[in-house]
């Protein structure tokens, strides 16, 4: 008899490091010939970039990523998420299938269903969570007196008070988000610790580590850049002994009517479609800085996140990465693909910033 496909969920706040961790996971060669899947939930069904960059140790694209897009798993989990595993698993047999959340979701409700849904059971078994922090600006957006408050927050969590919470639709605020992606995962990467500034690193990362400890005693820690962990911690090692008990009740939950997709209240996301067009790649880097260096920025916008691909002056493709203040613009080889930009933030004028960007276009 095969054995059952393990899910791992991987989740955790917008640019902490998910796809990079499932990268490197298909890129490893001690993966050897264990087969994966991957699941992604995208912010935007116009994207779709990411999984024609994820290719195998030998460079060959992955043949089974399915992009779930412009949806949150955590609302529409129990349809999507298992239809999704189905029709993976329905073309062949897979060792493992890594479920990569979108950086605004509740990991809750997807853990939840593996751990009360019998049927699901028969093909597939949830093997861990994996959650990624992004530990300079984690310390930040908790630091000083809000830490006790953050932690208090989250009390009650996995209790029928927490369910009931959820069924409501309830909105949350960004240190909670943060730290319910926390509360379920058994392994937790500290991840861009080359970020942090040395005369600050051993106090940032200590005071990180204790907050998280708060949260979930029992998850194991791990410190990485580029989310490189050993695939034995990764994803082989899995101790299903020190998961939290299933709550008390089996509330199904069917949100699709009254959860907003993004569960912080004044959060937009912003697609932008440049077509054919090609951008001035200094020009560009300009801009960004403008839009990115000062949050809010002359636009009053905050903007978290950014990511996309473009074709630039000199011919080639590009794929931007940014997330808050930091960002690049980094050649592609094998993607070929119109602009298309993603902006997630708060108070985006979304006329304005096209304009911005519109003025960085070759004529
Ligand atoms: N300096 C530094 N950059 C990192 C590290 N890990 C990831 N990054 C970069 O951070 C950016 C975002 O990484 P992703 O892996 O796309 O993050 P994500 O969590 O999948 O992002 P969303 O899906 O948008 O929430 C990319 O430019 C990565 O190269 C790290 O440890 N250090």
């Amino acid at each position: 008899m095969e054995s059952k496909c393990k899910v791992i969920i991987v989740c955790g706040f917008l640019g902490s490091g998910k796809t990079t961790l499932i990268e490197g996971i298909l890129k490893a060669p001690s993966l050897g010939d264990r087969k994966i899947g991957v699941i992604q939930n995208e912010y935007s069904d116009q994207m779709g970039m990411e999984g024609a960059l994820m290719k195998d140790a030998s460079g060959n694209d992955i043949e089974d990523f399915y992009e779930m897009p412009n949806g949150c798993i955590c609302c529409s989990g129990k349809g999507d998420l298992i239809n999704t595993l189905d029709t993976l698993l329905s073309k062949k047999h897979l060792d493992y299938v890594l479920v990569e959340m979108n950086g605004l979701a509740d990991p809750s409700q997807i853990v939840q269903t593996f751990w009360v849904d019998d049927g699901l059971g028969s093909m597939v078994i949830l093997h861990q969570t994996i959650a990624l922090v992004d530990v300079g600006s984690f310390g930040r957006k908790l630091a000083s007196s809000k830490v006790i408050e953050a932690v208090e927050s989250t009390k009650g969590l996995g209790s029928g008070v927490y369910f009931e919470e959820q069924a409501s639709g309830k909105e949350y605020s960004e240190r909670d988000l943060l730290l319910r992606q926390l509360v379920y995962a058994d392994k937790i990467l500290l991840n861009k610790i080359d970020l942090i500034p040395s005369s600050t690193f051993e106090q940032t990362l200590s005071e990180v580590r204790d907050l998280i400890t708060q949260v979930n005693p029992t998850a194991e820690l791990h410190e990485s850049t580029y989310s490189h962990a050993d695939l034995d911690f990764l994803i082989d090692k899995s101790d299903t002994a020190i998961k939290p008990s299933p709550p008390p009740h089996t509330h199904s939950h069917d949100c699709s009517h009254s959860c907003t997709h993004i569960h912080l209240p004044d959060i937009q996301s912003i697609f932008l479609d440049f077509g054919a067009s090609l951008f001035d790649l200094q020009q560009l880097e300009r801009c960004l800085g403008e839009l990115l260096w000062e949050q809010p920025n002359s636009m009053g916008a905050t903007i978290m996140r950014c990511k996309g691909t473009l074709n630039a002056n000199d011919g080639c493709n590009y794929m931007l990465q940014g997330v808050e203040e930091v960002f690049e613009v980094k050649r592609v080889e094998g993607v070929s693909t119109n602009t298309k930009l993603l902006f997630i933030g708060r108070g985006i004028d979304r006329h304005a910033l096209f304009k911005v960007l519109q003025s960085c276009v070759l004529v």
